[in-house]
């Protein structure tokens, strides 16, 4: 099966947010997207709610419930004890830690797993323990999937950024493709199930599902939400969903 589309709806938050108005509707969009075949929906709440606010996030979890049952909703964000009682009230089907400080500007590097093991096995216990499945922000990094397997993690979702920035260098991108790819086979190897975000558009994720057959879901928002103001919503979807192979 191809990878699962989740469509991240951070960057119509912070068009909304531009303005003290409720649109673009990010809940609305959000229905676009799923209506036009998307599995889910990915928000990234940060403390300053600069994107997602914590308000948008009962709106989500209602549309889904209420108009698409099989579809996700992923959350995503660095675990503080705020962060950790907001997915414990909405109650996403995956929750992805990342090991963002507040003052970035967006998520630019994953995890060290083994240096900061003691800070997150007992997180990933309490989310698994709460029922949701954990997916934890990777570098393109094989040696650091083992102790990713050791949180007890479901999945790692790899960090595309390198990756995605390489679009007007195919040699670069090639390298960069090599070495995601070789991450995920490690990752697969060791048990855990393997997404991938960052700065992932039509043009560069063909390479990515075909490198990484066995990808469970891509999220996607800022290139996704760049074409579908050219495009239109549903029309981005589809192909964004092509590009996956479906
Ligand atoms: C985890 C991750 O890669 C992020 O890409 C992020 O969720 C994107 O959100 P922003 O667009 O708000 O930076
Ligand atoms: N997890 C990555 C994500 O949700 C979207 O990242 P981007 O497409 O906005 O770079």
């Amino acid at each position: 099966m191809p990878a699962k589309l989740s469509v991240n709806l951070n960057a119509i938050a912070m068009l909304r947010n531009r303005r003290d108005l409720p649109w673009p509707s990010v809940t609305g969009l959000g229905r676009l997207a799923l209506a036009a075949g998307a599995h889910g929906l990915t928000v990234h709440p940060r403390p300053d709610e600069r994107h997602t606010r914590h308000s948008d996030l009962p709106e989500i979890r209602a549309l889904i419930d209420d108009e698409f049952p099989k579809a996700e909703f992923n959350i995503e964000g660095y675990p503080t004890e705020d962060f950790l009682a907001l997915v414990e009230k909405h109650q996403p089907e995956q929750v992805t830690l990342v090991p963002d400080d507040p003052a970035q500007a967006t998520s630019d590097h994953g995890w060290n797993f083994a240096a900061e093991a003691a800070f997150l096995n007992p997180i990933v216990k309490r989310l698994k323990k709460g029922g949701f499945r954990v997916s934890l922000f990777s570098d393109p990094d094989p040696d650091g999937v083992a102790a990713a397997r050791d949180t007890g993690a479901d999945r790692i979702e790899l960090y595309t950024g390198p990756y995605g920035s390489c679009y007007s260098d195919s040699a670069k991108a090639q390298k960069e493709l090599e070495r995601l790819g070789k991450t995920a086979d490690a990752a697969l190897a060791a048990g855990l199930q393997v997404n991938a975000g960052h700065d992932l558009v039509v043009n560069n994720l063909p390479g990515l599902v075909k490198r990484i057959p066995a990808l469970a879901e891509v999220s996607i928002g800022h290139g996704l939400t760049a074409d579908a103001l050219e495009y239109g919503m549903a029309g981005t979807v589809g192909r964004f969903l092509r590009a996956c192979g479906w």
